[in-house]
């Protein structure tokens, strides 16, 4: 094929991406002054001001198509076919040169700040300013409108950008097949997340990563494996973080440069246009907007984390620059599902016990903290207003705990919260290791005896211990049973609590075999993940719907992992 054939079979393909595209939002920031515009800008630098750089993404040699999400090119209106085509192939393996107008041949990447746990840091970025440090292996490459919800569409692993840090800009198969699968697996579980488009690998590239043995139980990985580099690209109304207007505030508090304070102004009325339309008055000042912003993320933010409890989901790094501020779970790297019920379950070995499981909550108000000290550069003429602002952040943990509260009910099919009852509950689940899904589930059936319940139960309880567990779920029963029928007690609780889960033991055989490029355990696994609330094949319960294996449950790479990308 000539270019101009080439070209022209690139515009039919891409024909539906080209009809929904549309930058007009990406018109109101300002890319970086410094860039040249034409996104070779692939080395580690310091980026003073703009919003965004931009940058192509590296093309991946040899890519071949492993999986794509139907359930969201349905939502976007995209025909199956299209995953397949070079075209499409082409551009979510990073190669935007032969895009069709009115689709940009540049990608865009942003930078943002990083606070910890409440506590701001420069140190990560390698000039020790915090003007190195972004969307290192990130890059943006097409925004969309499709039926009337707006999508921007990011690639992951896509190649360096000048917040790289000097690393290499990829993401390996592993974390790929991660992402993908736990971004869908959210979705269907009903809790706000970026979603996945598709998923490419190269056939050729392959970069190190530290990883264990086989059969390793070592907390720390032992060697550096080779692995196959991959794409998956992430969607989202946004991919705006905490750490990013952080990054404006912090220049806007320390008058880094003229225009620090109008950038802080662009980039927060960017997030209320991007993901706040419904909730905030336009016509309104800026401050009461930053207000109503203030209040509408705390809403959102106790959901979210309200609903990882719910369905056992760690976050395990909820760093600023994993919190995005449209109030859905981002970062799929470090991140668990709870097997074996654990308030500290933390699976990544470099994240600490105050992002482990039950910390979420203080670890989101931090983030919430972080958040408010930010957007305070708008509010600084009006005293009234920062103490608006104030009451909101003070008044964040009783919501998460209200919300929480209402969802240890829902759980367990309770008419209103009762906190003894809880109480009794995780004590006797610090007694006998339990499989939190299974658990809540086979109690969503209401049995009247913990037999029942007790093959979630990772050991054999002993007489004593089984009396205690009957004695509370008689209690619980009556209680359930209150107000209610047993009927829609059941149906209630069976749409609170999943059946299945993503369990890491399952994936790993699934990233292993996507390697030799067969996908059928992939496939497999995102079709079991997409209905998660409901009773599947027996074949599909006995194979998913089960106890991790002994063997495995201290094994590096599946009980916990110090590499997530
Ligand atoms: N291989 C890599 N090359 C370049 N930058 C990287 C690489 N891995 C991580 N980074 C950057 O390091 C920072 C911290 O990494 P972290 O694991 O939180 O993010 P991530 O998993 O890459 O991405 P995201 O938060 O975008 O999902 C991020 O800014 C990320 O872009
Ligand atoms: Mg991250």
């Amino acid at each position: 094929m000539t270019q101009t054939q080439s070209d022209t079979a690139e515009i039919s393909e891409l024909h539906d991406f080209a009809r929904l595209t549309d930058y007009s939002l990406l018109t109101a920031l300002s890319p970086d002054p410094q860039s040249t515009g034409d996104g070779a800008d692939h080395s580690p630098r310091q980026v003073f001001s703009g919003h965004y750089v931009p940058v192509t993404p590296t093309p991946l040699n040899n890519p071949v198509y492993l999986s794509h999400s139907q359930t969201l090119f349905d939502e976007l209106g995209l025909s199956n076919e299209l995953a397949h085509s070079d075209a499409f192939i082409r551009l979510f393996s990073g190669d935007m040169t032969r895009l069709p107008e009115p689709m940009k041949r540049v990608g865009w990447a942003t930078g943002y700040a990083l606070s910890i746990y409440g506590t701001e840091y420069v140190q990560q970025c390698p000039f020790q300013t915090g003007n190195g440090y972004g969307d290192g292996r990130a890059m943006s490459v097409v925004e969309l409108v499709a039926n009337g919800q707006r999508w921007e569409m990011q690639l992951k692993g896509g190649g360096r950008t000048p917040y790289c840090r000097g690393a290499d800009g990829r993401a390996v198969l592993r974390s790929s097949v991660r992402e993908f699968l736990a971004q869908e697996f959210m979705h269907a579980l009903g809790v706000p997340t970026s979603r996945s488009l598709s998923l490419i690998m190269s056939t050729t590239d392959t970069v190190e990563r530290p990883w264990y043995l086989e059969g390793s139980t070592s907390v720390d990985p032992e060697i550096l494996v080779s692995n196959p580099v991959a794409i998956t690209t992430r969607v989202a109304p946004s991919f705006l973080r905490v750490g990013q207007l952080e990054l404006f505030g912090r220049r806007a508090r320390s008058h880094a440069h003229p225009d620090a304070m109008k950038e802080l102004e662009q980039i927060v009325c960017h997030v209320i246009a991007r993901e706040y339309t419904n909730e905030i008055d336009t016509t309104q000042p800026l401050a009461t907007q930053v207000l109503q912003l203030a209040e509408a993320f705390c809403e959102r933010l106790t959901s979210l984390v309200t609903n990882w409890i719910r369905v056992g989901y760690c976050q395990g790094n909820f760093n600023s620059d994993n919190c995005a501020v449209g109030g859905f779970t981002l970062d799929y790297g470090p991140f668990g599902f709870c097997e074996i019920f654990d308030p500290k379950f933390q699976p990544w070995t470099g994240g600490g016990q105050h992002f482990s499981f039950f910390n979420q909550p203080a670890a989101a108000f931090k983030n919430f903290e972080m958040f408010c000290r930010a957007v305070a550069p708008l509010l600084s003429k009006s005293h009234e207003d920062i103490s608006v602002l104030e009451t909101v952040l003070n008044g964040f943990p009783a919501i998460m705990e209200d919300k929480l509260n209402t969802m240890w009910a829902a759980k367990l099919g309770l008419a209103e919260y009762d906190s003894e009852l809880l109480m009794s509950l995780w004590q006797l689940m610090a007694r006998t290791p339990v499989d939190y899904t299974m658990f809540f589930r086979e109690l969503s059936q209401l049995p009247d005896d913990i037999a029942a319940i007790s093959k979630s139960f990772y050991k054999p309880a002993s007489e004593a211990l089984l009396s205690d567990w009957n004695g509370w779920l008689a209690t619980w029963r009556k209680r359930a049973l209150d107000t209610s029928d047993s009927n829609s007690v059941a149906t209630k609780m069976k749409r609170v609590n999943p059946k299945y889960t993503l369990r890491e033991w399952l994936v790993v055989p699934a990233y292993q075999q996507a390697e030799k490029q067969d996908t059928s355990l992939l496939s497999e696994l995102q079709q079991v993940l997409s209905a998660p609330y409901d009773e599947q094949s027996p074949a599909m319960e006995e194979k998913y719907c089960s106890l991790r294996p002994d063997e495995l449950m201290h094994a590096g790479g599946v009980a916990h992992y110090s590499c997530s990308s």
